[in-house]
């Protein structure tokens, strides 16, 4: 059951009852934060409905989020999971193409619907967060003018965190839309990072003019890297992310077709402002499962579903 945590103060335990996950909202309403009996814990800023930390039981930061990153809703913030909709990147030619790059998802102010836990041994928390077409501006609904719905859950328990969005199209008429969950990943450095499960599949090189290359063994970092790969295995074959010979995370993608491989290395990095420390980039990497290299069109009253789970190794 979904209900509402208490505000400000935290879902206190109660003597008698197994402990359960707290949840609270911040004094200035700007964030959700969770903690499960064991010690892992999530916060989530609702300007973007954006993950912006993932610990685990001993404290160990599984995300990386920038040191200036905007969290005070004056944009989207740099790093944790940023959620792309209803466009990737930017799109000439295409009904989305005056939105601002990865659409207003990750740069709207969304709602908290509630939390559901569960208890015993496998404690979990799951965060509802809502936004529909009726929380944006009016500017952003002149430029992309259909009515929708956008439930986004996230799940976290002992071992995993669970992203899913489900999107429906509450008006009249058909709309297209690309989705893609952002993640950043912490890393120890870059250079020894090594992505698996992405063998033998085709990527578009965003940096040598779209072409379109096939990978070859795993993916590992020597410069700016950004692709877009269409993983030949499908959406169930997990993606790893090894970091110094030891894997990491693990990412099993549900209804997402796609998974962007990105790192800003020195000159991006240099040029993007928000990006703290300028030398941040030898300690993340993005690996961004999404459907962007095609259009999914969603008919009047149909729903779309899709997810990430990334376990931790
Ligand atoms: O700077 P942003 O708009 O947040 O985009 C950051 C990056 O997102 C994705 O990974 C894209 O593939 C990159 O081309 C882009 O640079």
């Amino acid at each position: 059951m979904v209900e509402r945590a208490n505000k400000p103060s935290a879902l206190a335990a109660t003597p008698g009852l197994p402990p359960q996950a707290q949840v609270n909202i911040s004094d200035d309403n700007s964030m959700v934060t969770a903690q499960l009996p064991t010690g892992e814990t999530i916060e989530i800023l609702l300007h973007g409905a954006t993950i912006l930390s993932w610990k685990d039981a001993a404290g160990d930061e599984k995300l990386w989020l920038s040191e200036n990153a905007k969290l005070d809703g004056s944009g989207p913030a740099r790093g944790g999971i940023p959620l792309v909709f209803p466009v990737f990147g930017t799109n000439s030619g295409h009904a989305v193409e005056k939105l601002p790059q990865h659409g207003f998802a990750r740069n709207s102010r969304w709602e908290f619907l509630g939390k559901s836990t569960s208890e015993g041994a496998t404690a979990g928390v799951k965060l509802d967060f809502g936004l529909s077409s009726q929380n944006l501006d009016e500017a952003t609904r002149k430029l992309w003018p259909y009515a929708f719905g956008l439930i986004y859950s996230v799940t976290l328990d002992r071992e995993s965190l669970n992203t899913t969005l489900v999107i429906t199209n509450d008006g009249e008429v058909p709309f297209e839309f690309q989705t893609l969950l952002h993640t950043y990943f912490k890393v120890n450095d870059i250079e020894s990072v090594q992505v698996t499960g992405l063998e033998d599949s085709p990527y578009v090189d965003k940096l040598d003019g779209l072409k379109v290359k096939n990978q070859s063994g795993t993916v590992t970092f020597t410069g700016e890297t950004d692709r877009v790969y269409t993983p030949a295995k499908g959406p169930s074959h997990p993606i790893v992310i090894s970091d110094g010979g030891k894997p990491r995370f693990r990412i099993v993608r549900d209804n997402l077709d796609d998974a962007v491989v990105f790192n800003p290395w020195v000159d991006k990095a240099n040029s993007l402002a928000d990006f703290t420390p300028k030398d941040g980039w030898r300690k993340m990497v993005c690996v961004e499962p999404g459907s962007v290299s095609k259009w999914q069109t969603l008919e009047k009253g149909d729903a779309f579903e899709a997810a990430q789970t990334i376990y931790l190794e």
